[in-house]
């Protein structure tokens, strides 16, 4: 019967083309979850949890209107969840007029971690910025100083720069020039050759990444002497496809001797130790085979089709055990006043606390990994270090930001003579 179920509401970006339709994995994940802990005896004593959702097609107008037909329709919602940078940035920012937490778990956005303007947004997402102190770490292990930044012109891309910027002045790092362009990288490149920048972080979207690469190669800015740091969650072979659709001037044998050696970091969404059982009493691999079999329903999994999201959709499932997790805290918590998650309205100041200290103490092992969040709201999350060695990807270490812990595999291929480290400036030997 209606007084035994907890209701949320749900943004999922599935259609449309522009952005991340990453809902197309995000939302059967979420399903999963749903599933699972409404299985979990003494999770929700009493009480199931019911998701209500709908499709942004992560534009941020079409998820303001799925959003308020959520909230004008009944049942009553206690928290919404939603993907896609632009979308939760606009759930977010109205949110807090109806006293609800919003638990985004597919974006990246930087401009996310502003308790002022988003003072109910959590995470399960990790900011774009948490690869900066991967590549602090990492430039500090190879003593490289001076340091150079490619970026296209994208608001994500930019706050992430700005944050670069700053922790690169705290560690004494200079940066001899920051490059930016829209779509047509080549003026950008010639103005890194010009200023003999060696070591140069690149941040693109992975069609203007393709650009890059081509322009990087035709100006001759690759092999022993420079080190590209890209971003790590381009498809594998992201470096060699879609050459001619999109007009790229180079092969596949020059796109490959250009991206070779080049170092990426990305944030972690699956749990590392696929041995290790989590909250909902699954391993990270035990995860992959249920949502396979569900996502084989409708996609061609065995002929490597997947949806968008599935990089994501452990985040989307933790997502909701962070839900879950956080109305049993409420729960109890409420029964001692007296009162009931039930009771909650959209103006009803204190429940909406009771469950925002309740999230934010929130922490568990999900199938993404730790579940925690920071006191902006944002994931706090591990760091994977990749690099290209013969036109594939190796894993050479992860990094914990929190405890400034880097493992690290020692397999590191430099392509000059002898294997040295590139040096991130020339070198004057002075003749005596
Ligand atoms: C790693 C990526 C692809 C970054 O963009 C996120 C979507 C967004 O920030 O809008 C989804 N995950």
């Amino acid at each position: 019967n209606e007084d035994n179920v907890l209701h949320i509401g749900g943004i999922f970006p599935i259609g449309g083309e522009g952005g991340w339709q990453g809902g197309q994995a995000c939302e059967p994940a979420a399903n999963l979850a749903l599933e699972d802990v409404n299985n979990k005896t003494n999770l929700l004593p009493g009480f199931i949890l019911k998701l209500h959702w709908n499709d942004s097609e992560c534009e941020p107008g079409l998820g303001a209107s799925v959003m308020y037909n959520l909230l004008y329709n009944k049942p009553q919602k206690l928290m919404l969840l939603a993907g896609c940078s632009t979308v939760c940035t606009t759930v977010a920012e109205a949110a807090k007029m109806w006293n609800l937490v919003v638990l985004c778990y597919g974006a990246s956005s930087p401009a996310l971690s502003d308790r002022n303007r988003f003072p109910t947004l959590f995470r399960t997402h990790p900011s774009a910025t948490v690869h900066n102190p991967t590549r602090i770490k990492l430039m500090e292990k190879f003593g490289w100083s001076r340091v150079a930044i490619l970026q296209q012109a994208e608001e994500v891309f930019i706050s992430t720069v700005e944050d670069l910027e700053a922790r690169c002045k705290e560690s004494g790092i200079e940066i001899v020039t920051r490059q930016s362009f829209l779509s047509d990288p080549s003026d950008a490149v010639r103005n890194l050759r010009r200023q003999d920048a060696r070591i140069i972080v690149g941040l693109f979207y992975v069609v203007a990444a393709r650009r890059v690469l081509c322009e990087v190669y035709l100006q001759g800015l690759y092999g022993k002497s420079y080190v590209w740091f890209f971003i790590g969650w381009y498809e594998d072979n992201w470096f060699e496809v879609n050459l001619e659709k999109e007009g790229i001037m180079c092969t596949k044998e020059q796109m490959r001797e250009a991206a070779e050696g080049h170092i990426t970091t990305e944030a972690l969404m699956w749990n590392q130790n696929q041995n290790e059982k989590t909250i909902s009493g699954m391993t990270s691999e035990d995860f992959r085979i249920r949502l396979d079999s569900v996502l084989r329903k409708t996609y061609d999994i065995d002929n490597n089709r997947y949806p968008e999201g599935y990089q994501e959709a452990p985040l989307a499932y933790d997502a909701v055990w962070a839900v879950a997790l956080a109305f049993n805290k409420t729960m109890s918590r409420l029964n001692r006043q007296g009162k009931t998650l039930k009771n909650f309205t959209y103006t009803d100041k204190e429940t909406a606390d009771e469950i925002y200290s309740a999230i934010n103490s929130t922490q568990f092992l999900g199938v993404s990994g730790m579940v925690a969040f920071s006191s902006q709201g944002d994931r706090i999350a591990l760091t994977q270090i990749e690099q290209v060695i013969n036109g594939n990807y190796e894993k050479l270490g992860y990094y914990d930001t929190q405890a400034d812990n880097l493992t690290w595999f020692n397999k590191e291929k430099w392509s000059g003579k002898s294997g040295k480290v590139p040096q991130d400036r020339t070198i004057v030997r002075k003749v005596l």
